[in-house]
């Protein structure tokens, strides 16, 4: 659906004054995905992006959509491939001086559609972002999150297949970003549209995406479904990102209490991380009850990624190093993550 191949950017023109924005991007995003880039300010994502719909040239590289180089096309095209890549952004973009029905209809009325099939085509999709009773209002008269919603039914207008979202949520508080996620989600499900959002913030991730990408300084650093950069991300800049949302570091309080070797006794940290339907195993207890350890539970979330539940344990196994090994083998048979850690990693 939407293929990067090697897509280079580089801004400005003077050898010393050259920003290096993407630098070598590969990136397949299949059909009906909703797919997230997040990293930190100038990591490149508005950059890439763009990309995707020429609203930026890449310097090298291919822009594969639904199988067509876009790069390759003549500009009438380009233009008509373009029409199936909708895009929402931050700041909503919407004209001040034209009601919501007018905002939402512009993209018809450019394209010369007939009044009567605009005015149903609008009305069917404020009804369904929910802004039905709005359509002789103007944007001033709505907040952000229902600007934006807005923002989606325009983006809709032309029926495309993909849509881009450039920090869609981030003007907006927790609440109203839950609304607006929930729209996007039934974009995908009831119009079958893949979405490719950028973001910098890991709850927008979390709650919506299937597959995620971390940038750094113009290249993808770690790529893979929600659920394993979530529980297992592979680099720090992943990992930090993840603790925004998840905080699976044991407090500063327990740490302390736990300070003293002589109160905990000759063992190990464990972290244990529960996926999916290992959460529901009574499975501490029932490795306490096969195997002469004992097991402090010395920290603990549980939250769901993806529908599913998943947990993070920080035990303390404490016992003999052979006991406690094959308890380990034990607990890894039942399907769990267990790794030994450091007292500073827990
Ligand atoms: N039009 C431009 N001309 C020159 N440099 C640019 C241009 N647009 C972006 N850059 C530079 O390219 C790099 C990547 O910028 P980009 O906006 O893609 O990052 P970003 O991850 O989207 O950041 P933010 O979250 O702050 O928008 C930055 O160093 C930025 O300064």
């Amino acid at each position: 659906m939407i293929l990067l191949k090697d897509v280079y950017k580089e801004y400005g023109k003077k050898k010393e004054k050259k920003v290096h924005a993407l630098k070598g991007i590969n990136l397949s995003i299949d059909k009906g995905e909703i797919f997230g880039v997040v990293g930190f300010s100038g990591a490149g994502k508005s950059t890439l992006i763009r990309c995707v719909n020429l609203l930026e040239r890449p310097t090298s590289g291919k822009v594969f959509i639904n199988g067509i180089d876009l790069l390759d096309l003549a500009p009438k095209d380009l233009r008509k491939s373009r029409k199936k890549i909708g895009m929402i952004f931050q700041q909503y973009n919407l004209l001040s001086s034209k009601t919501i029905f007018h905002n939402v209809a512009m993209p018809l009325i450019l394209e010369g559609k007939p009044k009567e099939e605009i005015k149903e085509k609008v009305e069917e999709l404020l009804d369904f972002v929910g802004l039905g009773d709005k359509t002789n209002q103007y944007p001033e008269q709505l907040s952000g999150g229902q600007k934006q919603r807005v923002g989606i039914a325009r983006a809709l207008a032309t029926d495309p297949d993909i849509l881009l979202c450039d920090e869609a949520t981030s003007a907006l508080d927790p609440n109203t970003t839950e609304a607006v996620l929930e729209v996007l989600k039934r974009v995908r499900d009831e119009f079958k549209v893949t979405i490719l959002m950028i973001t910098h913030e890991m709850n927008v991730i979390k709650d919506i995406c299937d597959r995620v990408a971390v940038m750094e300084n113009g290249e993808i650093v770690e790529q893979g479904s929600v659920v394993d950069v979530f529980t297992e991300p592979q680099t720090s800049i992943a990992e930090s990102f993840v603790r925004t949302v998840l905080n699976t570091n044991t407090p500063q309080s327990v740490k302390s209490f736990i300070n003293d070797e002589n109160q905990i006794g000759v063992g190990g940290f464990y972290r244990v991380l529960f996926k999916g339907v290992s959460t529901g195993a009574p499975l501490l207890s029932n490795t306490a009850k096969h195997f002469s350890i004992d097991i402090n539970v010395v920290h603990g979330m549980i939250t769901e990624l993806q529908e599913k539940p998943f947990g993070n344990l920080i035990v303390f196994l404490k016992g003999d190093k052979e006991e406690i090994n094959r308890a380990v083998h034990y607990m890894k048979s039942q399907g769990v993550i267990i790794k030994e850690v450091t007292q500073d990693a827990i």
